[in-house]
Protein backbone atom coordinates (compact mmCIF):
# COMPACT_ATOMS: atom_id res chain seq x y z
CA UNK A 1 0.00 0.00 0.00
CA UNK A 2 1.44 3.59 -0.91
CA UNK A 3 2.00 6.23 1.69
CA UNK A 4 -0.62 8.42 1.96
CA UNK A 5 -1.38 12.16 3.28
CA UNK A 6 -4.44 13.31 3.35
CA UNK A 7 -6.45 16.35 2.54
CA UNK A 8 -9.42 17.73 4.99
CA UNK A 9 -11.85 19.89 2.63
CA UNK A 10 -12.63 23.62 4.76
CA UNK A 11 -13.95 24.54 1.54
CA UNK A 12 -11.01 26.41 -0.28
CA UNK A 13 -10.77 26.62 -3.78
CA UNK A 14 -7.61 25.49 -3.86
CA UNK A 15 -8.01 22.03 -1.69
CA UNK A 16 -7.93 19.85 -4.68
CA UNK A 17 -4.53 21.62 -6.11
CA UNK A 18 -3.16 20.76 -2.50
CA UNK A 19 -3.54 16.80 -3.22
CA UNK A 20 -2.47 17.53 -6.87
CA UNK A 21 0.87 18.70 -5.81
CA UNK A 22 1.65 15.32 -3.33
CA UNK A 23 0.69 13.14 -6.06
CA UNK A 24 3.36 15.19 -8.55
CA UNK A 25 6.04 14.24 -5.63
CA UNK A 26 4.98 10.80 -6.10
CA UNK A 27 2.97 10.21 -2.78
CA UNK A 28 -0.57 9.51 -2.86
CA UNK A 29 -2.84 11.97 -1.32
CA UNK A 30 -6.74 12.81 -1.38
CA UNK A 31 -9.19 14.55 -0.49
CA UNK A 32 -11.93 14.50 2.20
CA UNK A 33 -14.61 16.04 3.90
CA UNK A 34 -13.59 18.04 6.69
CA UNK A 35 -15.99 15.81 8.93
CA UNK A 36 -14.45 12.47 8.64
CA UNK A 37 -13.07 11.52 11.65
CA UNK A 38 -9.34 10.55 13.44
CA UNK A 39 -10.35 6.84 13.36
CA UNK A 40 -11.62 6.40 9.57
CA UNK A 41 -8.45 8.62 8.92
CA UNK A 42 -6.17 6.08 10.77
CA UNK A 43 -8.21 3.62 9.09
CA UNK A 44 -7.84 4.48 5.82
CA UNK A 45 -4.34 3.28 4.93
CA UNK A 46 -1.12 3.62 5.42
CA UNK A 47 -1.46 7.88 6.62
CA UNK A 48 1.68 9.69 7.31
CA UNK A 49 0.06 13.59 7.04
CA UNK A 50 -2.79 15.69 7.50
CA UNK A 51 -3.27 18.98 5.62
CA UNK A 52 -6.03 21.62 6.22
CA UNK A 53 -7.44 23.66 3.57
CA UNK A 54 -8.15 26.80 3.46
CA UNK A 55 -11.80 27.78 3.15
CA UNK A 56 -14.75 30.95 2.91
CA UNK A 57 -15.65 30.68 6.42
CA UNK A 58 -14.62 32.34 9.81
CA UNK A 59 -13.81 30.44 12.42
CA UNK A 60 -15.14 32.16 15.11
CA UNK A 61 -18.86 32.20 13.30
CA UNK A 62 -21.40 29.84 14.49
CA UNK A 63 -21.30 27.30 11.74
CA UNK A 64 -17.71 27.13 10.92
CA UNK A 65 -16.65 23.89 9.57
CA UNK A 66 -14.60 22.03 12.02
CA UNK A 67 -12.41 18.80 12.27
CA UNK A 68 -12.87 15.99 15.00
CA UNK A 69 -11.11 17.06 17.75
CA UNK A 70 -8.76 13.41 17.96
CA UNK A 71 -7.12 14.35 15.00
CA UNK A 72 -5.19 17.24 17.42
CA UNK A 73 -4.03 14.16 19.07
CA UNK A 74 -3.95 11.47 16.74
CA UNK A 75 0.02 11.51 16.35
CA UNK A 76 -0.02 12.43 13.01
CA UNK A 77 1.96 15.85 11.58
CA UNK A 78 -0.58 18.34 10.58
CA UNK A 79 -0.19 21.44 8.02
CA UNK A 80 -2.70 23.83 8.33
CA UNK A 81 -3.80 26.45 5.45
CA UNK A 82 -5.17 29.48 6.34
CA UNK A 83 -8.69 28.84 7.17
CA UNK A 84 -6.49 25.57 8.45
CA UNK A 85 -4.24 27.46 10.22
CA UNK A 86 -6.73 29.89 12.08
CA UNK A 87 -8.89 26.40 12.85
CA UNK A 88 -5.84 25.09 14.38
CA UNK A 89 -5.19 28.27 16.91
CA UNK A 90 -8.48 29.12 17.92
CA UNK A 91 -9.81 25.32 18.59
CA UNK A 92 -6.19 25.02 20.79
CA UNK A 93 -6.59 28.16 22.51
CA UNK A 94 -5.26 31.28 20.46
CA UNK A 95 -7.13 34.22 18.91
CA UNK A 96 -8.27 34.70 15.35
CA UNK A 97 -10.20 38.16 14.89
CA UNK A 98 -11.44 39.73 11.55
CA UNK A 99 -8.75 42.16 10.30
CA UNK A 100 -8.55 45.52 9.20
CA UNK A 101 -5.62 44.47 6.81
CA UNK A 102 -6.83 42.36 4.30
CA UNK A 103 -4.42 40.43 2.55
CA UNK A 104 -4.78 39.33 -1.09
CA UNK A 105 -2.45 37.94 -4.01
CA UNK A 106 1.25 38.65 -3.60
CA UNK A 107 3.12 39.25 -0.41
CA UNK A 108 6.76 38.79 0.85
CA UNK A 109 7.36 37.23 3.54
CA UNK A 110 10.46 36.96 5.97
CA UNK A 111 11.18 33.58 7.89
CA UNK A 112 12.11 34.44 11.26
CA UNK A 113 13.50 31.07 13.36
CA UNK A 114 14.58 28.00 11.41
CA UNK A 115 11.85 25.20 10.51
CA UNK A 116 12.17 22.04 8.96
CA UNK A 117 9.46 23.46 6.67
CA UNK A 118 11.20 26.30 5.73
CA UNK A 119 14.51 23.89 5.55
CA UNK A 120 17.15 25.08 2.73
CA UNK A 121 14.94 28.02 1.32
CA UNK A 122 15.87 31.93 1.53
CA UNK A 123 14.73 34.03 4.02
CA UNK A 124 12.97 36.38 2.17
CA UNK A 125 10.38 35.17 -0.05
CA UNK A 126 6.93 35.76 -2.32
CA UNK A 127 3.76 34.03 -1.03
CA UNK A 128 0.13 34.38 -2.18
CA UNK A 129 -2.50 35.36 0.61
CA UNK A 130 -5.81 35.19 0.58
CA UNK A 131 -7.33 36.06 3.67
CA UNK A 132 -9.51 38.46 5.57
CA UNK A 133 -9.01 37.30 8.76
CA UNK A 134 -5.76 36.84 11.33
CA UNK A 135 -4.63 35.15 14.30
CA UNK A 136 -3.81 37.37 16.64
CA UNK A 137 -2.53 35.13 19.03
CA UNK A 138 -0.70 31.45 18.92
CA UNK A 139 -2.17 29.04 20.67
CA UNK A 140 -0.34 27.86 23.20
CA UNK A 141 3.35 25.93 22.73
CA UNK A 142 3.65 27.44 18.97
CA UNK A 143 6.32 30.06 17.83
CA UNK A 144 6.65 32.02 14.98
CA UNK A 145 8.20 31.14 11.86
CA UNK A 146 7.48 33.93 9.29
CA UNK A 147 5.82 37.11 9.40
CA UNK A 148 5.15 39.86 6.46
CA UNK A 149 4.57 43.59 7.06
CA UNK A 150 1.02 42.95 7.70
CA UNK A 151 0.68 39.67 8.92
CA UNK A 152 2.90 38.63 12.08
CA UNK A 153 2.07 35.29 11.78
CA UNK A 154 2.58 34.44 8.33
CA UNK A 155 4.04 31.16 9.51
CA UNK A 156 3.96 29.03 13.21
CA UNK A 157 4.86 25.93 14.07
CA UNK A 158 4.47 23.76 17.34
CA UNK A 159 7.06 21.08 17.18
CA UNK A 160 6.62 18.84 19.95
CA UNK A 161 2.63 18.58 18.94
CA UNK A 162 3.98 17.88 15.12
CA UNK A 163 1.58 21.03 13.94
CA UNK A 164 2.70 23.60 11.27
CA UNK A 165 0.55 26.15 10.41
CA UNK A 166 0.95 28.61 7.61
CA UNK A 167 -1.38 31.85 6.19
CA UNK A 168 -0.69 31.73 3.22
CA UNK A 169 -1.24 29.23 0.41
CA UNK A 170 1.51 27.00 -0.27
CA UNK A 171 -0.38 24.89 -2.84
CA UNK A 172 -0.84 27.57 -5.88
CA UNK A 173 1.88 28.24 -8.41
CA UNK A 174 2.52 31.98 -7.18
CA UNK A 175 3.93 31.06 -4.01
CA UNK A 176 7.30 31.29 -5.10
CA UNK A 177 8.96 28.19 -3.26
CA UNK A 178 5.40 26.98 -2.43
CA UNK A 179 6.23 23.49 -4.06
CA UNK A 180 9.55 23.15 -1.59
CA UNK A 181 7.32 23.82 1.36
CA UNK A 182 5.11 21.35 0.62
CA UNK A 183 7.70 18.99 -0.28
CA UNK A 184 9.54 19.12 3.42
CA UNK A 185 6.24 18.40 4.95
CA UNK A 186 5.66 15.57 3.16
CA UNK A 187 9.00 14.15 2.91
CA UNK A 188 10.99 15.56 5.74
CA UNK A 189 8.06 15.86 8.92
CA UNK A 190 5.84 13.30 7.66
CA UNK A 191 8.69 11.34 5.93
CA UNK A 192 6.18 9.89 3.67
CA UNK A 193 8.10 7.63 0.55
CA UNK A 194 7.12 8.31 -2.80
CA UNK A 195 5.99 5.00 -3.67
CA UNK A 196 2.73 6.12 -5.99
CA UNK A 197 3.02 7.12 -10.46
CA UNK A 198 0.14 8.77 -12.39
CA UNK A 199 1.82 6.87 -15.57
CA UNK A 200 -1.37 4.57 -15.89
CA UNK A 201 -4.18 7.44 -15.71
CA UNK A 202 -4.54 6.78 -19.15
CA UNK A 203 -4.76 3.04 -18.71
CA UNK A 204 -7.02 3.53 -15.98
CA UNK A 205 -9.33 5.75 -17.60
CA UNK A 206 -9.70 4.09 -21.08
CA UNK A 207 -10.69 0.89 -18.78
CA UNK A 208 -13.24 3.01 -17.03
CA UNK A 209 -15.05 4.56 -19.61
CA UNK A 210 -15.24 1.28 -21.58
CA UNK A 211 -16.88 -0.78 -18.80
CA UNK A 212 -19.27 2.24 -18.44
CA UNK A 213 -20.41 2.48 -21.88
CA UNK A 214 -20.24 -1.18 -23.07
CA UNK A 215 -21.28 -0.53 -27.27
CA UNK A 216 -23.49 2.49 -26.35
CA UNK A 217 -22.73 6.07 -28.01
CA UNK A 218 -21.09 8.73 -26.76
CA UNK A 219 -21.92 12.19 -27.54
CA UNK A 220 -18.77 14.85 -26.98
CA UNK A 221 -19.16 18.66 -26.99
CA UNK A 222 -16.22 19.82 -28.43
CA UNK A 223 -14.64 23.50 -28.58
CA UNK A 224 -11.63 22.61 -30.53
CA UNK A 225 -9.68 24.15 -27.01
CA UNK A 226 -7.84 21.73 -24.88
CA UNK A 227 -9.64 19.38 -22.77
CA UNK A 228 -12.24 18.67 -24.94
CA UNK A 229 -9.35 17.77 -27.37
CA UNK A 230 -7.86 15.56 -25.05
CA UNK A 231 -11.27 13.98 -24.14
CA UNK A 232 -11.82 13.17 -28.04
CA UNK A 233 -8.31 11.63 -28.28
CA UNK A 234 -9.11 9.64 -25.07
CA UNK A 235 -12.49 8.23 -25.91
CA UNK A 236 -11.47 8.00 -29.40
CA UNK A 237 -8.81 5.28 -28.09
CA UNK A 238 -11.29 3.89 -25.54
CA UNK A 239 -14.57 3.06 -28.11
CA UNK A 240 -13.73 4.17 -31.05
CA UNK A 241 -16.68 5.20 -33.91
CA UNK A 242 -19.15 4.92 -30.89
CA UNK A 243 -18.17 8.24 -30.93
CA UNK A 244 -19.95 11.07 -32.05
CA UNK A 245 -17.94 14.96 -31.31
CA UNK A 246 -20.46 17.95 -32.02
CA UNK A 247 -19.41 21.52 -32.13
CA UNK A 248 -21.31 24.34 -31.44
CA UNK A 249 -21.00 28.00 -32.97
CA UNK A 250 -23.47 29.89 -30.49
CA UNK A 251 -22.61 33.24 -32.51
CA UNK A 252 -20.04 33.95 -29.16
CA UNK A 253 -16.85 32.59 -31.07
CA UNK A 254 -13.92 34.48 -31.40
CA UNK A 255 -13.87 35.98 -34.81
CA UNK A 256 -12.77 33.34 -37.48
CA UNK A 257 -12.94 30.49 -34.80
CA UNK A 258 -15.66 28.27 -36.43
CA UNK A 259 -13.50 27.66 -39.41
CA UNK A 260 -10.15 27.61 -37.77
CA UNK A 261 -11.63 24.85 -35.02
CA UNK A 262 -12.88 22.62 -38.00
CA UNK A 263 -9.92 23.04 -40.23
CA UNK A 264 -7.41 22.14 -37.08
CA UNK A 265 -9.53 19.02 -36.46
CA UNK A 266 -9.85 17.98 -39.52
CA UNK A 267 -6.38 17.48 -40.36
CA UNK A 268 -5.25 16.17 -37.16
CA UNK A 269 -7.61 14.02 -35.82
CA UNK A 270 -9.71 11.06 -37.27
CA UNK A 271 -12.82 11.70 -35.33
CA UNK A 272 -16.93 12.40 -36.54
CA UNK A 273 -17.35 16.06 -36.21
CA UNK A 274 -20.26 17.90 -37.11
CA UNK A 275 -20.80 21.62 -36.39
CA UNK A 276 -24.02 22.84 -35.49
CA UNK A 277 -24.84 26.59 -36.35
CA UNK A 278 -26.81 27.81 -33.55
CA UNK A 279 -26.26 31.39 -33.30
CA UNK A 280 -29.87 32.44 -33.89
CA UNK A 281 -31.31 30.28 -30.52
CA UNK A 282 -28.77 31.28 -28.24
CA UNK A 283 -28.81 35.43 -29.16
CA UNK A 284 -33.09 35.00 -28.81
CA UNK A 285 -32.63 33.37 -25.55
CA UNK A 286 -29.89 35.93 -24.38
CA UNK A 287 -31.58 39.04 -25.14
CA UNK A 288 -32.18 41.61 -22.90
CA UNK A 289 -30.31 39.63 -19.88
CA UNK A 290 -27.49 41.41 -18.04
CA UNK A 291 -27.28 39.66 -14.94
CA UNK A 292 -23.67 37.63 -15.52
CA UNK A 293 -24.97 34.20 -13.51
CA UNK A 294 -28.45 34.49 -15.40
CA UNK A 295 -26.40 35.06 -18.98
CA UNK A 296 -24.25 32.16 -17.61
CA UNK A 297 -26.54 29.60 -16.76
CA UNK A 298 -28.92 30.24 -20.10
CA UNK A 299 -25.61 29.49 -22.20
CA UNK A 300 -25.58 26.55 -20.20
CA UNK A 301 -28.96 25.51 -20.72
CA UNK A 302 -28.79 26.08 -24.36
CA UNK A 303 -25.32 24.00 -25.21
CA UNK A 304 -27.20 20.89 -23.35
CA UNK A 305 -30.97 21.45 -25.52
CA UNK A 306 -28.82 22.07 -28.78
CA UNK A 307 -26.69 18.73 -28.34
CA UNK A 308 -30.23 16.81 -27.50
CA UNK A 309 -31.80 18.20 -30.09
CA UNK A 310 -29.41 17.70 -33.08
CA UNK A 311 -27.91 14.95 -31.94
CA UNK A 312 -30.84 13.18 -32.23
CA UNK A 313 -31.25 14.56 -36.12
CA UNK A 314 -28.14 12.41 -36.60
CA UNK A 315 -28.98 9.10 -35.24
CA UNK A 316 -32.99 9.30 -36.61
CA UNK A 317 -34.04 9.29 -33.35
CA UNK A 318 -32.20 6.94 -31.31
CA UNK A 319 -31.51 7.56 -27.61
CA UNK A 320 -27.85 8.83 -26.59
CA UNK A 321 -27.18 8.61 -22.69
CA UNK A 322 -23.90 9.49 -22.60
CA UNK A 323 -22.82 13.65 -22.83
CA UNK A 324 -18.92 13.58 -22.54
CA UNK A 325 -17.35 16.90 -21.66
CA UNK A 326 -14.04 18.06 -21.13
CA UNK A 327 -14.60 19.71 -17.47
CA UNK A 328 -11.53 20.48 -15.10
CA UNK A 329 -11.10 20.33 -11.48
CA UNK A 330 -11.40 24.41 -12.03
CA UNK A 331 -14.92 24.45 -13.38
CA UNK A 332 -16.30 21.88 -10.67
CA UNK A 333 -15.04 24.05 -7.56
CA UNK A 334 -15.57 27.62 -9.24
CA UNK A 335 -19.18 26.39 -9.61
CA UNK A 336 -19.60 25.54 -5.96
CA UNK A 337 -20.02 22.66 -3.69
CA UNK A 338 -20.89 21.82 -0.42
CA UNK A 339 -18.32 23.47 1.37
CA UNK A 340 -16.68 25.74 -1.09
CA UNK A 341 -18.85 29.48 -2.55
CA UNK A 342 -19.98 29.69 -5.91
CA UNK A 343 -17.57 31.95 -8.16
CA UNK A 344 -19.08 31.86 -11.08
CA UNK A 345 -21.31 28.55 -12.48
CA UNK A 346 -19.55 27.44 -15.57
CA UNK A 347 -21.98 26.43 -18.00
CA UNK A 348 -20.66 22.91 -17.89
CA UNK A 349 -21.41 22.32 -14.43
CA UNK A 350 -23.39 24.93 -12.59
CA UNK A 351 -25.24 25.63 -16.05
CA UNK A 352 -26.37 22.70 -16.61
CA UNK A 353 -30.16 22.59 -16.85
CA UNK A 354 -31.51 20.03 -13.71
CA UNK A 355 -34.04 18.31 -16.24
CA UNK A 356 -31.18 17.16 -18.36
CA UNK A 357 -31.28 13.59 -19.80
CA UNK A 358 -28.10 13.07 -20.33
CA UNK A 359 -25.23 10.57 -17.80
CA UNK A 360 -21.82 12.85 -18.20
CA UNK A 361 -18.95 11.12 -18.84
CA UNK A 362 -15.91 13.59 -17.58
CA UNK A 363 -12.89 12.10 -16.88
CA UNK A 364 -10.65 14.80 -16.40
CA UNK A 365 -12.82 16.20 -13.62
CA UNK A 366 -10.23 16.25 -11.17
CA UNK A 367 -7.01 18.07 -13.28
CA UNK A 368 -5.69 21.00 -13.53
CA UNK A 369 -5.24 22.43 -16.85
CA UNK A 370 -1.18 21.94 -16.98
CA UNK A 371 -1.96 18.15 -15.89
CA UNK A 372 -4.22 18.06 -19.30
CA UNK A 373 -1.92 19.77 -21.20
CA UNK A 374 0.43 17.08 -20.37
CA UNK A 375 -1.71 14.56 -20.92
CA UNK A 376 -2.29 15.53 -24.37
CA UNK A 377 1.16 15.56 -25.28
CA UNK A 378 1.40 11.70 -23.47
CA UNK A 379 -1.69 11.05 -25.98
CA UNK A 380 0.18 12.25 -29.12
CA UNK A 381 -2.04 15.66 -29.91
CA UNK A 382 -0.04 18.18 -31.94
CA UNK A 383 1.40 21.14 -30.18
CA UNK A 384 -1.04 24.03 -32.04
CA UNK A 385 -3.85 21.81 -29.87
CA UNK A 386 -1.87 21.28 -26.69
CA UNK A 387 -0.51 24.82 -26.29
CA UNK A 388 -3.84 26.58 -27.43
CA UNK A 389 -4.64 29.35 -25.14
CA UNK A 390 -8.17 28.58 -22.94
CA UNK A 391 -11.79 29.87 -24.32
CA UNK A 392 -14.54 29.43 -22.20
CA UNK A 393 -17.71 27.75 -23.22
CA UNK A 394 -19.67 30.81 -22.98
CA UNK A 395 -17.21 32.70 -25.20
CA UNK A 396 -17.79 36.28 -25.88
CA UNK A 397 -20.90 36.15 -24.06
CA UNK A 398 -19.11 36.53 -20.82
CA UNK A 399 -16.52 39.43 -21.67
CA UNK A 400 -19.29 41.50 -23.02
CA UNK A 401 -20.70 43.22 -19.53
CA UNK A 402 -24.39 43.40 -19.29
CA UNK A 403 -26.78 43.18 -22.20
CA UNK A 404 -25.21 41.35 -25.42
CA UNK A 405 -26.11 42.95 -29.01
CA UNK A 406 -24.74 42.46 -31.91
CA UNK A 407 -22.85 45.75 -32.12
CA UNK A 408 -21.33 45.31 -28.72
CA UNK A 409 -20.22 41.59 -30.07
CA UNK A 410 -18.61 43.00 -33.28
CA UNK A 411 -16.49 45.67 -31.31
CA UNK A 412 -15.29 42.77 -28.73
CA UNK A 413 -14.52 40.20 -31.48
CA UNK A 414 -12.99 43.12 -33.78
CA UNK A 415 -10.66 44.55 -30.91
CA UNK A 416 -9.79 40.95 -30.11
CA UNK A 417 -9.15 39.66 -33.43
CA UNK A 418 -5.98 42.84 -33.65
CA UNK A 419 -4.72 41.94 -29.63
CA UNK A 420 -3.97 38.56 -30.98
CA UNK A 421 -2.53 39.66 -34.20
CA UNK A 422 -0.42 42.26 -32.36
CA UNK A 423 0.63 39.50 -29.59
CA UNK A 424 1.51 37.00 -32.19
CA UNK A 425 3.60 39.69 -34.25
CA UNK A 426 5.30 40.12 -30.87
CA UNK A 427 5.89 36.28 -30.69
CA UNK A 428 4.84 36.40 -26.88
CA UNK A 429 1.90 34.16 -27.77
CA UNK A 430 3.79 31.51 -25.51
CA UNK A 431 4.71 33.70 -22.87
CA UNK A 432 1.06 34.81 -22.02
CA UNK A 433 -1.27 32.52 -20.78
CA UNK A 434 -4.74 33.71 -22.25
CA UNK A 435 -5.09 37.28 -23.64
CA UNK A 436 -8.15 39.16 -24.62
CA UNK A 437 -10.23 42.27 -24.75
CA UNK A 438 -13.58 42.43 -22.88
CA UNK A 439 -16.34 45.54 -23.46
CA UNK A 440 -16.76 47.32 -20.45
CA UNK A 441 -20.59 48.84 -19.90
CA UNK A 442 -18.55 52.05 -19.38
CA UNK A 443 -18.75 55.09 -21.44
CA UNK A 444 -16.56 57.82 -21.77
CA UNK A 445 -16.07 61.29 -23.87
CA UNK A 446 -13.26 61.15 -26.34
CA UNK A 447 -12.53 64.03 -29.31
CA UNK A 448 -11.79 62.15 -32.25
CA UNK A 449 -10.92 64.68 -35.63
CA UNK A 450 -11.82 67.30 -33.65
CA UNK A 451 -15.41 65.94 -33.06
CA UNK A 452 -16.86 65.19 -29.46
CA UNK A 453 -17.31 60.98 -28.90
CA UNK A 454 -19.03 59.63 -26.22
CA UNK A 455 -18.12 55.57 -26.68
CA UNK A 456 -17.13 52.46 -24.98
CA UNK A 457 -14.40 51.43 -23.17
CA UNK A 458 -12.52 48.26 -24.36
CA UNK A 459 -10.44 46.52 -21.59
CA UNK A 460 -7.47 44.20 -22.08
CA UNK A 461 -6.96 41.34 -20.41
CA UNK A 462 -3.46 39.42 -20.57
CA UNK A 463 -2.53 36.65 -17.32
CA UNK A 464 0.50 34.69 -16.97
CA UNK A 465 -0.86 31.26 -15.18
CA UNK A 466 -0.52 27.44 -15.58
CA UNK A 467 -3.61 26.14 -13.75
CA UNK A 468 -5.97 28.91 -13.98
CA UNK A 469 -6.59 28.76 -10.73
CA UNK A 470 -3.98 32.06 -9.52
CA UNK A 471 -2.92 34.37 -12.40
CA UNK A 472 -0.98 37.73 -12.38
CA UNK A 473 -1.17 40.42 -14.90
CA UNK A 474 1.40 39.64 -17.79
CA UNK A 475 4.36 42.22 -18.07
CA UNK A 476 3.31 43.01 -21.93
CA UNK A 477 5.81 45.77 -23.32
CA UNK A 478 4.12 49.18 -23.59
CA UNK A 479 4.90 49.47 -27.33
CA UNK A 480 2.65 46.38 -27.88
CA UNK A 481 0.18 48.06 -26.00
CA UNK A 482 0.59 51.37 -27.74
CA UNK A 483 0.02 49.60 -30.88
CA UNK A 484 -3.12 47.15 -29.76
CA UNK A 485 -4.39 50.42 -27.95
CA UNK A 486 -3.81 52.73 -31.14
CA UNK A 487 -4.98 49.97 -33.79
CA UNK A 488 -8.43 49.95 -31.70
CA UNK A 489 -9.64 53.19 -31.42
CA UNK A 490 -8.78 53.94 -34.74
CA UNK A 491 -9.99 50.27 -36.68
CA UNK A 492 -13.08 49.65 -33.95
CA UNK A 493 -15.65 51.96 -34.34
CA UNK A 494 -17.71 53.18 -31.30
CA UNK A 495 -14.61 52.32 -29.34
CA UNK A 496 -12.45 55.49 -27.82
CA UNK A 497 -10.46 54.62 -25.02
CA UNK A 498 -8.79 51.74 -24.16
CA UNK A 499 -7.56 50.56 -20.47
CA UNK A 500 -5.05 47.39 -18.92
CA UNK A 501 -6.45 45.46 -16.19
CA UNK A 502 -4.14 44.92 -13.68
CA UNK A 503 -5.43 43.00 -11.61
CA UNK A 504 -4.23 39.31 -10.27
CA UNK A 505 -6.38 36.47 -9.38
CA UNK A 506 -7.27 36.62 -6.39
CA UNK A 507 -8.68 39.51 -5.90
CA UNK A 508 -9.71 39.34 -9.36
CA UNK A 509 -11.16 36.67 -11.66
CA UNK A 510 -9.16 36.24 -15.32
CA UNK A 511 -12.92 36.70 -17.25
CA UNK A 512 -14.88 39.56 -16.42
CA UNK A 513 -18.29 37.90 -15.51
N1 LIG B 1 -18.63 25.57 -28.67
C1 LIG B 1 -18.74 24.40 -28.02
N2 LIG B 1 -19.33 23.34 -28.61
C2 LIG B 1 -19.44 22.17 -27.97
N3 LIG B 1 -19.00 21.94 -26.72
C3 LIG B 1 -18.41 22.95 -26.08
C4 LIG B 1 -18.24 24.23 -26.68
N4 LIG B 1 -17.62 25.03 -25.80
C5 LIG B 1 -17.39 24.30 -24.69
N5 LIG B 1 -17.87 23.04 -24.84
C6 LIG B 1 -17.83 21.96 -23.85
O1 LIG B 1 -17.61 22.51 -22.56
C7 LIG B 1 -16.40 22.02 -22.00
C8 LIG B 1 -15.75 23.05 -21.13
O2 LIG B 1 -15.27 24.13 -21.90
P1 LIG B 1 -13.81 24.66 -21.65
O3 LIG B 1 -13.63 25.92 -22.44
O4 LIG B 1 -13.53 24.67 -20.19
O5 LIG B 1 -12.89 23.50 -22.23
P2 LIG B 1 -12.23 23.39 -23.63
O6 LIG B 1 -12.87 24.35 -24.56
O7 LIG B 1 -12.29 21.98 -24.02
O8 LIG B 1 -10.75 23.78 -23.35
P3 LIG B 1 -10.15 25.25 -23.11
O9 LIG B 1 -10.36 25.51 -21.64
O10 LIG B 1 -8.74 25.09 -23.46
O11 LIG B 1 -10.90 26.22 -23.95
C9 LIG B 1 -15.58 21.62 -23.21
O12 LIG B 1 -14.56 20.72 -22.86
C10 LIG B 1 -16.65 21.03 -24.10
O13 LIG B 1 -16.96 19.72 -23.70
O1 LIG C 1 -15.53 26.45 -20.30
C1 LIG C 1 -15.58 27.35 -19.50
N1 LIG C 1 -16.81 27.67 -19.06
C2 LIG C 1 -17.04 28.71 -18.26
O2 LIG C 1 -18.19 28.98 -17.92
C3 LIG C 1 -15.87 29.45 -17.85
N2 LIG C 1 -15.70 30.54 -17.07
C4 LIG C 1 -14.36 30.80 -17.02
N3 LIG C 1 -13.70 29.91 -17.76
C5 LIG C 1 -12.25 29.80 -17.96
O3 LIG C 1 -11.72 29.28 -16.74
C6 LIG C 1 -10.47 29.91 -16.40
C7 LIG C 1 -10.60 30.62 -15.05
O4 LIG C 1 -11.46 31.72 -15.26
P1 LIG C 1 -11.94 32.72 -14.12
O5 LIG C 1 -10.73 33.16 -13.39
O6 LIG C 1 -12.65 33.82 -14.86
O7 LIG C 1 -12.87 31.92 -13.26
C8 LIG C 1 -10.18 30.88 -17.55
O8 LIG C 1 -9.31 30.22 -18.45
C9 LIG C 1 -11.54 31.14 -18.16
O9 LIG C 1 -11.47 31.48 -19.55
C10 LIG C 1 -14.61 29.06 -18.28
N4 LIG C 1 -14.46 28.01 -19.09
N1 LIG D 1 -8.36 31.51 2.14
C1 LIG D 1 -8.78 31.25 3.38
O1 LIG D 1 -8.65 30.13 3.89
C2 LIG D 1 -9.51 32.36 4.07
C3 LIG D 1 -9.80 32.09 5.51
C4 LIG D 1 -10.77 33.09 6.12
N2 LIG D 1 -12.06 32.99 5.46
C5 LIG D 1 -10.19 34.51 5.96
O2 LIG D 1 -10.70 35.31 5.24
O3 LIG D 1 -9.19 34.81 6.58
MG1 LIG E 1 -12.98 26.32 -24.28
Amino acid sequence: MPDKIIVLDFGSQYNQLIARRIREFGVYSELHSNEMSADEILASGDVKGIVFSGGPNSVYEDDAPKCDPRIFTCGLPILGICYGMQMIHYELGGKVQSSTERQYGRTEIEITQDSLLFDGLPKKQTVWMSHGDKVSELAPGFVKVASSETCPFAAAENKEKNMYTLQFHPEVRHSEYGNDILRNFVFKICKAQNNWTMKDFITTKTKEIQEKVGKDKVLLGLSGGVDSSVVAALLHQAIGDQLICMFIDHGLLRKGEGESVMETFGKNMNVNLVKIDAKDRFMKKLKGVSDPEKKRKIIGNEFVYTFDEEVKKLTAGEEIKWLAQGTLYTDVIESGTKTAQTIKSHHNVGGLPKDMQFQLIEPLNTLFKDEVRALGEELGLPEEMVWRQPFPGPGLGIRILGEITDEKLKMVQDSDYILREEIAKAGLQRDIWQYFTALTNMRSVGVMGDQRTYDYAIAIRAVTSIDGMTADWARIPFEVLDKVSNRIVNEVPHVNRVLYDITSKPPGTIEFE
